[in-house]
């Protein structure tokens, strides 16, 4: 990356809150689920930032929210310095060039109908007017960037494996060149040994593309070799916000360390090589 981009913040969020009204029913009392209790966070361009929690704490809300999926009750959000009004979700196609996200299902998030190419050629089809020539070229390119072949271009995502599908999931999302990929718990679908693969890959799509992430998981040996910054939420609040290594060597809220105690480590060796290649570059 180079030194001129550094520092630039891509995402921020300002006390973003997330109210559900549920019930109501003849049987079943009104209430209010505080989904996301007043979260604030930003993230630099380039890199990580992990929200970590069990489930049901929030962190899927926000990631619909920080991704125009879903409006939020209150608070800011600004891409790359802009203000977005969040209580409406404009996703208009400028935002959806911005920001994209990948979810953790790639068999549910992927049209079983529709060839690899159309499923990569698709968002520049609604999103632009490149030419078909351009869109093939582009989509083939991005195969290769994500390690699939040309060949695959024609072939129907039940052809591919989990990890495989989860790379053209990837693939699609970086077609229109976003700044903020929204990473929903993207390799908990995974065996242990692909979750390293296609976190590899995606430590080297940040190096190249420059990319930013928010990584929403629940597996902590996954977010300590993937994230720069961590935020710890629980039942909607950030209980813990910090760098990876402040958070990981010394956490401040029981919450976290209750959690830490809880997870077992997984086997990244791969990643830490990696991540320790990263560091020393
Ligand atoms: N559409 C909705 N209507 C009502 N309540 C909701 C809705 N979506 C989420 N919630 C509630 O908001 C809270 C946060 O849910 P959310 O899915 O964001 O948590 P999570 O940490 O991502 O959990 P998981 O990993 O299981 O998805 C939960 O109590 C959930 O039941």
């Amino acid at each position: 990356m180079s030194t001129d981009t550094k520092g630039v913040v891509i995402v921020e969020g300002k006390d973003i809150r997330r109210d559900y009204h549920v019930g109501g029913g003849l049987f079943t009392p009104a209430r209010t689920v505080h989904a996301v209790k007043g979260v604030s966070f930003s993230v630099e361009k380039g890199k990580t930032l992990a929200i970590v929690g069990e489930s049901g704490c929030g962190k899927s809300t926000l990631a619909r929210i920080i991704t125009l999926i879903d409006p939020a009750t209150a608070g800011d959000l600004l891409i790359e310095g802009h203000k977005i009004d969040i209580a409406s979700a404009p996703l208009t196609p400028e935002m959806r060039r911005k920001v994209q996200i990948v979810f953790q299902n790639p068999y549910g998030s992927l049209n079983p109908r529709q060839k690899i190419g159309d499923i990569l050629c698709e968002p520049l089809v609604i999103n632009t007017g490149v030419k078909a020539d351009e869109r093939r070229d582009r989509a083939m390119t991005m195969l290769r960037k994500v390690g699939l072949g040309t060949e695959h271009y024609n072939r129907y995502p039940h052809m591919f494996s989990g990890g495989q599908r989860q790379r053209i999931a990837i693939a699609r999302a970086l077609m229109l060149n976003p700044s903020l990929l929204v990473l929903d718990e993207p390799v908990s679908a995974l065996d242990l040994s692909v979750q390293a693969q296609v976190l590899n890959l995606l430590a080297d799509l940040q190096d190249e593309f420059g990319l930013t992430y928010i990584f929403i998981s629940h597996d902590l040996s996954v977010v300590r070799y993937i994230a720069d910054d961590v935020m710890v939420m629980y039942f909607g609040e950030a209980v813990e916000y910090g760098s990876r290594d402040e958070v990981f060597s010394d956490p401040q809220h029981s919450y976290t360390r209750t959690l830490f105690a809880a997870t077992p480590r997984a086997d990244v060796e791969s990643i830490k090589a990696r991540l320790a290649r990263r560091s020393a570059a």
